[in-house]
């Protein structure tokens, strides 16, 4: 197999007496998209925050690309496109506006027509010169996967981008996938939605407590069979 675009080795995160994250290996290659799935508090976000580089590993080594991400976190960013679980917009700008300001901070080109694809597919396109200080909770999901996945990037982080989306919008975020993995980007989706995910995704990890509790293929996890088994990994 080639090398992985993610390499995550006994991860730790602390947060004072919290160990948010107690020692996972993350493998992840271009052209698969890989669920994080668990509980609240299992370390889903907290792993993501790391390779979205906003956090830094208190053990542990994680590499993108190549990269190594104590010495590269500027590298590592500009490669990837991070959908975060909270937050991120700003609410006095519109999603145009927001987009104007990725794409110049990434010093993008011919990236209008990619944009306004991307707001028509979400939905959004009416909405494009709306501040967002305003929109529903799945509005703001919604824009949140348009700018992670603007840029077309190498690594593409969504961190609950079901969460409170319709099926418009979840229809939407699937082709998004779909598209990523055919050009051979590496997507890491982290949610509590067992049966959306194995629809994303072609594998799995079952964190709990901060720790890998399994590492399959999303067919394992599907059906009444699958779910029997990622109730009882939960357990
Ligand atoms: N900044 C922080 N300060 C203190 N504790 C934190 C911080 N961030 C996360 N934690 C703790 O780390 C643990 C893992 O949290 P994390 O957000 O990674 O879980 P999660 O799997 O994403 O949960 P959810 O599905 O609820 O989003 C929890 O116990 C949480 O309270």
């Amino acid at each position: 197999m080639s090398e992985p675009v993610v390499d995550i080795r006994s991860l730790h995160v602390r947060f004072g007496e919290v160990e948010a994250v107690a020692g996972i290996d993350v493998q992840a290659y271009a052209g698969q998209a890989t669920a994080l799935l668990g509980r609240n508090g299992a370390g889903k976000s907290t792993t993501m925050r790391v390779l979205a580089g906003l956090i830094p590993p208190t053990a542990g080594t994680v590499v993108v690309d190549g990269l190594d991400m104590r010495k590269d976190t500027l590298a590592i960013k500009r490669i990837s496109g991070y959908c975060p679980d909270v937050g991120g917009l700003i609410p006095r700008a519109t999603p145009w506006e927001h987009l104007q300001l990725s794409a110049r901070l990434r010093r993008l080109e011919d990236w209008e027509d990619r944009a306004r694809d991307l707001l028509e597919r979400f939905e959004l396109g009416d909405v494009a010169h709306r501040i967002t200080g305003g929109f529903s909770h799945g509005m703001g999901r919604r824009l949140s996967v348009v700018l992670a996945s603007l840029h077309q990037p190498k690594l593409l982080l969504l961190d609950e981008p079901f969460d409170g989306v319709d099926p418009i919008g979840v229809d939407a975020t699937m082709d998004v996938v779909a598209d990523a993995r055919a050009r051979g980007a590496c997507i890491l989706i982290s949610t509590h939605l067992r049966e959306l995910a194995i629809q994303a995704c072609t594998d799995v990890l079952v964190l709990r407590g901060g720790s890998r509790v399994a590492s399959v293929e999303s067919a394992e996890m599907a059906g009444e069979e699958g779910a029997r088994a990622y109730r009882a990994l939960l357990d």
